[in-house]
């Protein structure tokens, strides 16, 4: 629709276009800063899995005839833009599912605890160094993908299929599945730098999991605790160094959340609120209504308090001298 001043309403903000070796692709209309909006989607297919589908992982007959009962209620334009979907079965699938079934097993993704498939953000493709995120909104019956990376005008929008912090002989298992071989840049740099990335997800993989349970705001009591909070500040910088250097903007949020609870821990307020509230404008991008939101929402807000107790209480002493 064009408004009266003469824009496009709503604006549009990426092209559907031929992809190089991919099939087709979402492409940025114009420059995208971090944060910016490029889909909002219903889904015009969702299924609830029963509890034993979710406990014996997606047993794809009955999935499939969930899906078929939802899809036959659709209308004949819908039904088009959903069988124009790229699929990819094992042989075996290929055997024993209709098209619709495999279809929605290649582009459907998880939404909440339900499974929808939402044809338009189907178009774009998988990156292990993705520029976009998604997130589903439960307020909004849509999910929402977001630019992570600045991105300039005409150049590729990605998502990530799968989970990241692998090796990419382990992250190519998982892309099996879709039945293409990754060359996104990540995957396609020479041998000594795919060598150097794959150090740096097991790194942070491992990094991520160690730190979790010394996330805490308990002060250490000993000496010894005391040390190793100070060792594990340190430490939280240079993960986030590497988190940084490997481009993983997903995981950005994660990693500044260790940094700010590392930092109050050893009650070096300053940095705590900066790292917190870097995590804070991170997830709310992701989701404003998130609980992980509200939860770097109200660490910031702690830490300030702390931070300006600190400040009045050094601005006392001086004035006692
Ligand atoms: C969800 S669809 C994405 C849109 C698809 N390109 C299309 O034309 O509709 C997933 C399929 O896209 C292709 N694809 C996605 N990411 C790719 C990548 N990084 N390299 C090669 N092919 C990719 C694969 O064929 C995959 O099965």
């Amino acid at each position: 629709m064009i408004d009266k001043h003469g824009f496009q309403w709503p604006p549009v903000t990426y092209h559907v276009q031929h992809s190089t070796g991919k099939g087709l692709g979402v492409f940025a209309a114009h420059d995208l800063d971090v944060g910016d909006v490029i889909l909002r989607e219903t889904p015009p297919i969702i299924i609830t899995p029963s509890a034993y589908i979710r406990e014996k992982s997606y047993p794809m007959a009955e999935i499939t005839k969930l899906v078929r009962k939802e899809f036959e209620a659709l209308p004949p334009i819908q039904q088009e833009e959903i069988m124009s979907l790229t699929y990819h079965g094992t042989a075996v699938e290929m055997e024993t599912m209709d098209r619709l079934g495999i279809i929605f097993r290649t582009n459907a993704y998880n939404t909440g605890s339900n499974i929808g498939l939402f044809p338009k953000i189907a178009r774009i493709n998988h990156s292990c160094r993705p520029n976009a995120s998604y997130y589903w909104s439960e307020k909004l019956n849509k999910r929402i993908v977001f630019v992570s990376q600045k991105t300039r005008k005409g150049e590729e929008i990605f998502v990530s299929y799968i989970p990241l912090l692998m090796t990419q002989e382990h992250r190519q298992r998982r892309l099996d599945r879709y039945g293409f071989q990754c060359t996104c840049n990540a995957c396609a740099q020479e041998r000594s730098a795919k060598a150097a990335s794959d150090e740096r997800r097991v790194t942070l993989s491992q990094a991520f999991n160690d730190f979790e349970p010394q996330l805490t705001l308990t002060p250490p009591k000993t000496q010894k605790g005391r040390q190793q909070a100070h060792k594990n500040a340190k430490a939280s910088l240079q993960l986030l160094e590497v988190v940084q250097q490997e481009q993983l903007v997903d995981y950005y949020a994660k990693a500044y959340r260790i940094a700010a609870f590392s930092h109050a821990r050893i009650e070096d307020w300053e940095p705590a609120v900066i790292w917190a509230n870097k995590g804070y404008e991170l997830k709310y991008i992701e989701d404003p209504d998130s609980w992980s939101t509200q939860e770097m929402h109200n660490l910031t807000s702690n830490f300030i308090a702390n931070w300006e107790n600190e400040l009045q209480r050094k601005s006392q002493q001086q004035n006692w001298r």
